[in-house]
């Protein structure tokens, strides 16, 4: 499966009859299997570069190369449960009933840790059990390209490197590329093995991350390093 590559991308908006560029000249290659992080301030564009690669929203100028033969699916800051459907039928909603592969679902149901909450409905799950749901959704949807954005925002410290790490898990065992989207620069480390700084609506710097996701230490020299250079590339000039 071969990646996605954006060539020059813009993205304008008209507010007030004046018109904004949002995202400017963004060229991008995404690797196939790999995580890609995007990382940057509040309202830098990440959102709106998710969009355009999703097709949700349309590209005013360049071109997004390799989507359409990809099967896509998308996690959201919030978990857009059907709250009438128990878990096992949120995660295989948008399946076709005879495509339903029983034991893939109840593989994916447990590696998120919700083995006794199969038959439970929404109402009954917390926040982080329900983006749980979430995100075996995306992966039961058996899909080669999931864009996530700010999936893990809402939920508490404990929580979120549990998400993570259950993330990574499941990503291991199903050959899919991640487009990633936070404004945490831990969890762009943790996470990315490609990390890329958006800033006012360019692509600042870009880091590959070569070590593996599972044996990563921030506390690590270069880590600590790698971070620095982070929060320096952030910082508004
Ligand atoms: N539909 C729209 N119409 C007009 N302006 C928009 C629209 N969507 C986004 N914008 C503007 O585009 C800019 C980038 O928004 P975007 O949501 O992509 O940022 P973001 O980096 O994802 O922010 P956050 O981290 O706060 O979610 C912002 O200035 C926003 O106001």
């Amino acid at each position: 499966m071969d990646g996605i590559k954006l060539v020059n991308v813009s993205k304008f908006y008209t507010v007030e009859k004046e018109s904004m560029k949002v995202l400017n000249g963004i060229d991008l290659n995404i690797p196939a299997n790999k995580i890609t992080v995007i990382l940057g301030r509040s309202g830098c564009g990440k959102t709106t570069l998710l969009r355009l690669v999703s097709g949700l929203e349309e590209f005013d100028q360049g071109e997004i190369l390799g989507t359409n033969s990809k099967r896509k699916a998308y996690v959201f800051q919030e978990d857009r449960l059907m709250p009438w459907l128990d878990v096992k039928k949120n995660i295989t909603f948008g399946i076709h009933n005879k495509n339903i592969d029983n034991r893939k679902i109840d593989r994916i149901i447990e590696t998120v840790g919700l083995k006794k909450f199969y038959s439970a409905y929404p109402r009954q799950l917390s926040g982080g059990m329900k983006q749980r749901v979430s995100i075996a959704r995306a992966f039961a949807y058996d899909p080669d390209f999931i864009m996530m954005d700010e999936p893990f925002s809402a939920l508490d410290f404990f929580t979120r490197e549990q998400m993570q790490n259950e993330l990574l898990k499941i990503h291991q065992t199903s050959k899919c590329s991640i487009l990633f989207v936070t404004h945490s620069i831990d969890e762009a480390l943790i996470l990315g093995d490609k990390i890329v700084i958006l800033e006012k609506g360019v692509i600042k710097s870009q880091y590959e991350i070569k070590e593996k996701s599972s044996t990563r230490d921030l506390l690590d020299d270069k880590f600590v390093k790698l971070k620095k250079q982070i929060i320096d590339d952030l910082k508004v000039i």
